[in-house]
């Protein structure tokens, strides 16, 4: 059961040793039946469930895109165990979507799927891996800490750090991935990892869980041709040495290549051209034909053939109904059991209760599209058997070839199989907390960040430098806390939205998988991103507040704080409106709108607003914590003192003081509350931003 170097699967069982002072209980690997490998030597675990083998089967498939366009019509199909399906066809004809199907990520219009007997349903999703065409990943990562990252997450909890680190070691060396190991994943901005090293990374934390299923959708594009072959004949040794059951989109595999796979499904509009062994299909096609020339590529020839006329099109996809349903015959006939199943299926479908009849003979013909079964009635004398002709249309030949494939008869579902997270509760918000610190860290706090904050901070404290605390500066200080607050929630709120996008692709294809929970995940990438988050507001306010002139350093934090949760707040509108809007440019609009309408109602642009508008002021969330920030400075602080010429403030005309209290200043920008109402409120639009950011991906935005 174990991955070898050259193969991607090495010969025995060094594969996932755990280290030799481990004392934790055992577990033996366990075969198809359940039975333990008696092959299997003391201290060699595998280091996830033992899955039974899959076989997978597919009936009559047929998918409707966008309510308009029948992307797939009536294809089947069966995979065996340690057997390679290839799906071909020419681009667009629906292989992709073919594999999206099997995942269960695309939702049938008609047919059914199934693995081994069970059909296929949330829980035996898990025990699919499905690798995408894209690659997708967190750039900024290296692939080690990919990895790293994916067997933390994804290997279950018995298995200790060290354990899971030595198993990711084991696929890096296996996958050839050493050399690349500390390599960024990268992007379109950066430059990191090649296509074909991307690829294998994909590969790679698929492999980590230990799937029963691979779906590869073209894992050979890209590479070249040393390296695609490669890769398909490690693909072949790990599916025939450990059972597993895979199934490979390819383009125009080279020669080489296609004979490796065992059966070929080959698609042209939809529908299939043919499907059947690999070793048959150049018969298949010379039967109606098409005769391949000496030396030719056969997987060049077949594609040639199915981008022919619509006439040849429709000849070959004829040609496949009618092999198809001679293969289901033939295949029957080839099964021993058979001839059970189809009295079995005969006395259900027909409600014949005569219990007399048993199994005497096989099929004796097949014409017109029928196939005819002989039994022999018990009842009668054994010398003078009674033959009786049962007629099965095609349809019932398909259903009991495919339910006969079945060879986990004695059972129908893997009942030793319970699906439970891989890892606790606690384990994936640990993971993901510190993965969501790790990836965010070079976006959030990259140098031109940095220098875009010191210098914003200098250019602050220089415009506003030691202002006086008097009437007529009063207008410039409230100027640098709306500058302030605003500047901050536009970094949080559009920093968050350009963002997202890109990571829930990625969480997207990790829920798919069952890597972890989304509750989990949200709290983490909270938690994760908060050092992050208030980082440079942090610096701002440490340089450009002491130059405006501090007062003491209980204004200096109460002021951080506001600033900071003011950021927080903006932050969480700007994840929910990235994770509810999927274009870019819808959420840049909402947003823009957004924003802009907070600071126009913020209370320092513009404080005579019209009676019918000032609702607008409570949606403003810079309104609160402006507010707040001024109720600080202007009553802890110095206090401000009256334009002794001409006052804008009535209190001056009667105060004896000469000063302005804190209430009037903010009284004088339109609806006011108090600290602890204008604080409630914020942690209020907080709680309901990150609730609805939790729903939204939760209900509204759930991978399907
Ligand atoms: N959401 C969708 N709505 C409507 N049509 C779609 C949708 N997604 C895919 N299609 C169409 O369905 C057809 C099959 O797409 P699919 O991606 O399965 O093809 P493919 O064979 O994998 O192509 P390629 O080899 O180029 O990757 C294409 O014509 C595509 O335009």
């Amino acid at each position: 059961m174990i991955i070898s170097k050259d193969l991607f699967l090495l010969g025995d069982q060094d594969y996932l040793r755990l280290p030799k002072d481990d004392k934790r209980p055992r577990k033996i690997e366990r075969l198809d039946n359940g039975v333990a490998n008696p092959q299997e030597p003391p201290g060699c675990m595998h280091p996830l469930p033992a899955h039974r083998p899959i076989e997978l089967t597919f009936t009559n498939l047929t998918v409707t895109l966008d309510d308009k366009r029948q992307v797939l019509r009536n294809i089947s199909g069966v995979v065996k165990p340690g057997q390679v399906l290839a799906v071909m066809g020419p681009s667009g004809c629906g292989k992709t979507t073919l594999l999206n199907c099997l995942s269960g990520r695309t939702k049938l219009d008609s047919g059914c799927i199934h693995l081994n007997r069970e059909r296929l349903n949330k829980r035996c999703k898990r025990r699919i891996c499905y690798v995408l065409q894209q690659d997708v990943f967190f750039p900024d990562l290296t692939l080690r800490q990919t990895l790293e990252y994916a067997a933390l997450l994804r290997l279950p909890d018995s298995l200790s750090r060290s354990q899971k680190m030595q198993y990711v070691d084991h696929i890096i060396d296996v996958l050839d991935l050493n050399n690349c190991q500390d390599t960024i994943i990268g992007d379109y901005m950066k430059r990191g990892l090649s296509g074909g090293e991307k690829k294998r990374a994909n590969i790679a934390c698929e492999l980590l869980t230990n799937p029963a299923l691979m779906l590869l959708d073209e894992p050979t594009t890209g590479l070249d041709s040393h390296s695609a072959y490669k890769l398909m004949m490690s693909l072949k040794k790990y599916a025939e040495k450990e059972g597993k059951t895979i199934v490979v989109t390819v383009h125009q595999p080279s020669s080489q290549i296609f004979h490796m796979f065992d059966k070929l499904l080959l698609i042209c509009n939809g529908q299939t051209a043919y499907f059947g062994d690999i070793n048959k299909v150049v018969n298949f096609f010379s039967g109606i034909g098409m005769t391949i020339a000496p030396h030719y590529n056969p997987a060049d020839f077949i594609l040639e053939q199915v981008k022919g006329t619509e006439e040849m099109k429709q000849k070959i996809i004829a040609a496949a109904k009618r092999a198809q349903d001679d293969y289901y015959h033939q295949e029957l006939l080839n099964l021993n059991c058979t001839c059970d199943k189809y009295l079995n299926n005969y006395r259900h479908n027909h409600n014949n209760s005569n219990d007399n009849y048993n199994c005497q003979s096989w099929p004796i013909n097949a014409a017109n599209g029928h196939i005819c079964t002989a039994f022999s009635d018990s009842s009668t004398d054994s010398n003078e058997k009674c033959y009786t002709a049962i007629t099965v249309n095609e349809d019932e030949v398909r259903t009991l070839w495919l339910d006969s494939q079945s060879h986990s008869s004695t059972s129908t579902s893997d009942e030793d199989f319970t699906w439970q997270w891989p890892t606790s509760f606690w384990t994936q918000f640990k993971v993901l907390s510190q993965r969501n610190f790790q990836e965010a860290r070079p976006q959030m706090l990259s140098t031109l960040n940095w220098v875009q904050t010191i210098a914003l901070g200098l250019l602050a404290g220089l415009l506003w430098f030691q202002l006086p605390r008097t009437e007529q500066s009063l207008h410039n200080i409230q100027g640098w806390m709306f500058f302030s607050t605003t500047y901050w929630m536009l970094f949080a709120h559009f920093g968050t939205l350009s963002s997202f996008p890109p990571e829930r692709e990625v969480i997207n294809k990790e829920r798919q998988s069952g890597a972890y929970r989304l509750s989990a995940y949200y709290l983490a990438k909270m938690v994760g991103e908060l050092p992050l988050t208030i980082t440079l507001p942090a610096v701002y306010h440490l340089i450009s507040y002491p130059m405006l002139g501090m007062h003491s350093f209980s204004t200096f934090f109460t002021l951080l704080l506001f600033l900071l949760l003011n950021t927080i707040v903006a932050q969480s509108v700007g994840f929910f409106v990235g994770a509810f809007c999927m274009d870019m440019q819808v959420s840049i609009t909402i947003s823009a709108l957004y924003t802009l309408a907070t600071q126009l109602f913020g209370g320092y642009l513009a404080t005579n607003i019209p009676s019918w508008l000032q609702w607008m002021q409570y949606l403003s969330m810079v309104h609160y914590a402006y507010q707040n920030m001024q109720i600080v400075e202007f009553s802890d602080g110095e206090l401000i003192k009256c334009d002794p010429v001409k006052s804008r403030y009535t209190v001056c005309d009667n105060s004896t003081s000469g000063v302005i209290p804190a209430s009037d200043i903010v009284n004088a920008q339109g609806a006011s509350f108090p600290l602890w109402l204008n604080t409630v409120i914020l942690f209020g639009f907080l709680i309901v931003f990150r609730l609805l950011g939790y729903l939204v991906l939760r209900f509204i935005r759930k991978p399907k």
